[in-house]
């Protein structure tokens, strides 16, 4: 019989648009949480960029205010886990603790000339079989270049170890502990760690010009990061599991055994694949990435980022007004039987796997007299789902078997229209959980399973509780033919 613990977790979730921190007991529940957006800043097309100061600020706010809110004493608190908004850079002064400049947010293009330099010099391969990455500026490694090329002096205090980079992760930790440390998920997605050795590539480092003096120690995912420093919550408290948004989400929906997968459903799709204790490396355009880190165990996934998938939502509504919610587009969608042969592919910052594409741009075609509102939302949301099947084709082509279930978590899961198209367009049934918080559970669950919170796997995987299941209805043939559709819009939005 499973015995109740008493104490809390605490997660800390870094993500995109929002600093979030909630509070799980020992069966997973959800015992008070706090979140705060914070500012967005595009200063050229292309760019994007947050105030590092800020998301410290925001985040250690929602800290204090979830442990308010669950009125406990911060002994109670056993551990504290991490997960973040992955690829950001931030490089700061290692004296004033103050950022040398904006962090470089995962989104941004500013490094595809370096990339493009890279790729003309014939460098992927050498990235790709060290890195299971691309060399595309979704990752750290060009965007910290960038800083170096573009800062006058900043390679010369690099090298003098008086700045330190680290990605968001690394950014909290500095500042709650005092350590430069980041944990093995982080460290595989910025192009600059070699996934097979577990340690930052001297190759890589010497392509980029990167002094290795300002990187941080890589731990494993759960695993001793150090104690948070008394004067934030009133004592010491040990900081035990640190992951990437996406792979803690993996390790929260408990995909535990090789062959499953899940798909986050923000403000962009991240679909992962547990493939187990060695790397795949795709032929079909996927990334290889680090899954988690437990022990001296290693697990492995396959992933496929898709970079605009709620913001296609977004964008209808604060940009061109079709919407005056997000939740809206649910109704407007079943409104209507199709979309009229209208398809909308949102390539506003190229496109992410399996295409790879930094310089497509955005289109939606097939409008007719008759197309409306309700049509070009309901194209908005298939193409969220669109893309996430060219995700999950690529993976199966890889692993030579079907995903035999998609467990979905992430804002857009809440738009039912959106969950049943894509059981159907992937002939795949698409689980939700019953605790919608995944991401922040996952990490818990790795600062649990540290400090003996959560004694196994096994122990962690009777939490899971399925919420809602959508059966796949499509006709073979009716899937096949809408998708030959998408990609001829695809092919056309490229060609454009
Ligand atoms: N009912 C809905 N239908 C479609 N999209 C939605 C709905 N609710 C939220 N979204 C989208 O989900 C995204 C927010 O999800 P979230 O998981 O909080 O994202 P992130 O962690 O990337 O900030 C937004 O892009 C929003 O447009
Ligand atoms: O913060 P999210 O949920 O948008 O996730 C961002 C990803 O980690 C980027 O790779």
């Amino acid at each position: 019989m499973k015995t109740e613990k008493s104490g809390y977790i605490l997660s800390l979730d870094q993500g995109t648009t929002s600093s979030r921190a909630i509070l799980f007991d020992h069966s997973g529940r959800i015992v008070s949480s706090s979140q705060r957006d914070f500012s967005q800043y595009y200063p050229e097309p292309g760019w994007v960029e947050h105030d590092a100061v800020e998301i410290w600020d925001s985040q250690l706010a929602v800290a204090r205010e979830a442990i308010a809110a669950a009125s406990i004493d911060p002994a109670e608190i056993v551990s504290i886990g991490i997960t973040n908004q992955r690829e950001t850079v931030v490089v700061w002064d290692k004296d004033s603790g103050k950022p040398v400049y904006k962090a470089i947010v995962w989104q941004c293009r500013r490094s595809n000339q370096i990339c493009e330099e890279l790729i003309d010099a014939g460098l992927e391969e050498e990235f790709r079989s060290r890195t299971g990455l691309r060399l595309d500026p979704y990752f750290s490694g060009t965007k910290l270049c960038w800083l170096f090329r573009e800062i006058p002096g900043l390679k010369a205090l690099a090298e003098n170890g008086e700045i330190l980079f680290g990605t968001i992760d690394s950014w909290l930790l500095w500042k709650l502990t005092g350590n430069h440390v980041t944990d093995v998920t982080n460290a595989s997605r910025t192009l600059l760690f070699n996934i097979k050795e577990q340690k930052w590539d001297p190759v890589l480092l010497s392509i980029l010009g990167i002094p290795v003096q300002v990187l941080p120690k890589v731990l494993a995912s759960s695993d001793d990061f150090g104690y948070t420093d008394q004067k934030y919550f009133g004592r010491e408290i040990p900081i035990q599991g640190v992951a990437g948004d996406q792979q803690a989400a993996l390790f929260g929906h408990t995909c535990f055994e090789p062959g499953m997968a899940k798909n986050t459903y923000g403000t962009g799709c991240f679909t992962l694949l547990n493939t187990g204790s060695a790397p795949v490396w795709s032929k079909n355009n996927l990334l290889t990435t680090i899954a988690w880190k437990i022990g001296n165990q290693t697990t492995y996934a396959l992933e496929g980022s898709v970079f605009i998938a709620g913001a296609v939502i977004q964008w209808l509504r604060d940009e061109v007004h079709l919407l005056s919610s997000a939740a809206e587009s649910e109704q407007l969608a079943k409104s209507v039987s199709d979309t009229n042969g209208v398809f909308l592919v949102p390539a506003f910052v190229g496109l992410g796997a399996p295409y790879w594409d930094p310089d497509a741009r955005g289109s939606i075609m097939g409008l007719s007299r008759g197309s409306g509102r309700a049509h070009i939302v309901r194209a908005a949301l298939e193409s969220i789902a669109y893309q996430s099947e060219d995700l999950l084709s690529s993976m199966s082509a890889d692993c030579g078997h079907k995903i035999e279930v998609l467990k979905a978590d992430g804002g857009a899961t809440a738009n039912q229209f959106l969950m049943q198209f894509q059981a159907d367009i992937s002939g795949v049934p698409v689980l939700l959980p019953e605790i919608a918080e995944i991401t922040a559970l996952g990490v818990a669950y790795l600062a649990g399973l540290k400090c003996g919170f959560w004694e196994s796997l096994e122990d962690i995987s009777r939490n899971w509780q399925i919420k809602c299941r959508y059966e796949p209805s499509m006709k073979l043939e009716e899937r096949e033919k809408r998708i030959t559709l998408w990609h001829k819009a695809i092919y056309a939005t490229r060609e454009y």
